[in-house]
């Protein structure tokens, strides 16, 4: 992709890290002139060897991008710099125009909306369903406290409106213990809902679900592009061309390819060092 100089993140309208109070809120994400997530020239190296390599990546407003490649290609690295985990040697991230990634920490860049959801489930399994909701609504106070605070109508209808999102609207009441996998991973999803990401990172998200599962998920995912940008790593092919507009290969921490999943397939580069294997 080629940056028109006003495309471009603005360096100079940098938003620095101590201004965390002016970070809570995702509006002041500005993607008018560019992508919502801006990577490029990124790169990470453990112990000299490039886990990143002057890795360009440019995801936009609302799309559903799924990301695919080999073990070892940099997927998780990727995600980890996006979400602060891990620090780049070099390059720049920008979410929206202003917002440079690198000078925020972890909580700051997802308190920004930038949400992540990792492969395994983390739901609190002692919890229902709603409890599980609201407590993800109020992510500074404690579990008791979250829960013993009465909500607003409008926050009762915001967790009305996850539950029927996420496909769990008949059984708030029901311990997340007791949830299949397939559900614990919706809920999942829906706790990250609350907090009104502006960015959704799923991690392998059909990773051990039934093919009915699997299929309820695509429509969820699909459902939440548009209103959400939202960033797929997965390794199942037909997931991703059931769910995929753009798609993007790694390999060897950099894109190899990126287009449709036809265009992707038909890639003489991608079949010799993915799907060619
Ligand atoms: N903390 C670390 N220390 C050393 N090497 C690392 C570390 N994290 C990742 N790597 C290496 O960097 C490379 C990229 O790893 P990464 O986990 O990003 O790939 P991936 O595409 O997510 O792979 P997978 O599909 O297996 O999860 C791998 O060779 C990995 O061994």
């Amino acid at each position: 992709m080629i940056w028109s100089t006003s495309a471009k993140p603005a360096t100079k309208g940098r938003v620095p890290v101590n201004m965390t109070s002016d970070l809570d809120s995702p509006l002041l994400v500005d993607t008018v002139h560019g992508p919502v997530l801006y990577l490029e020239d990124v790169s990470v190296s453990f112990d000299g060897f490039k886990a990143l390599n002057n890795l360009s990546l440019y995801i936009n407003d609302g799309e559903l991008r799924c990301i695919i490649g080999a073990n070892g290609a940099g997927k998780t690295t990727m995600m980890d710099v996006i979400t602060g985990k891990t620090r780049p040697d070099s390059g720049t991230v920008f979410f929206g125009q202003r917002i440079d990634l690198l000078t925020l920490n972890e909580q700051q860049i997802a308190n920004v909306g930038i949400g992540r959801k990792f492969q395994k489930p983390t739901v609190f399994e002692a919890l229902t369903v709603f409890e599980n909701l609201e407590l993800a609504m109020s992510s500074n106070k404690s579990v008791w406290a979250s829960l013993l605070h009465k909500l607003s109508g409008e926050q009762r209808d915001q967790i009305e409106e996850v539950l029927a999102l996420i496909g769990l609207q008949e059984i708030p009441h029901r311990l997340a213990g007791i949830l299949s996998h397939g559900q614990k991973q919706w809920l999942e999803i829906g706790m990250l809902l609350m907090q009104n990401p502006r960015v959704l990172l799923v991690d392998e998200p059909v990773a051990g679900m039934t093919s009915q599962e699997t299929e309820r998920t695509a429509e969820l995912l699909v459902s939440l592009a548009g209103t959400h940008s939202v960033i797929v790593v997965e390794h199942d092919m037909a997931f991703v061309r059931s769910i995929a507009r753009t798609v993007t290969v790694l390999h060897q921490g950099s894109v190899l390819a990126e287009g449709s999943m036809d265009e992707i397939q038909a890639n003489p580069k991608v079949i010799e060092v993915y799907l060619g294997e």
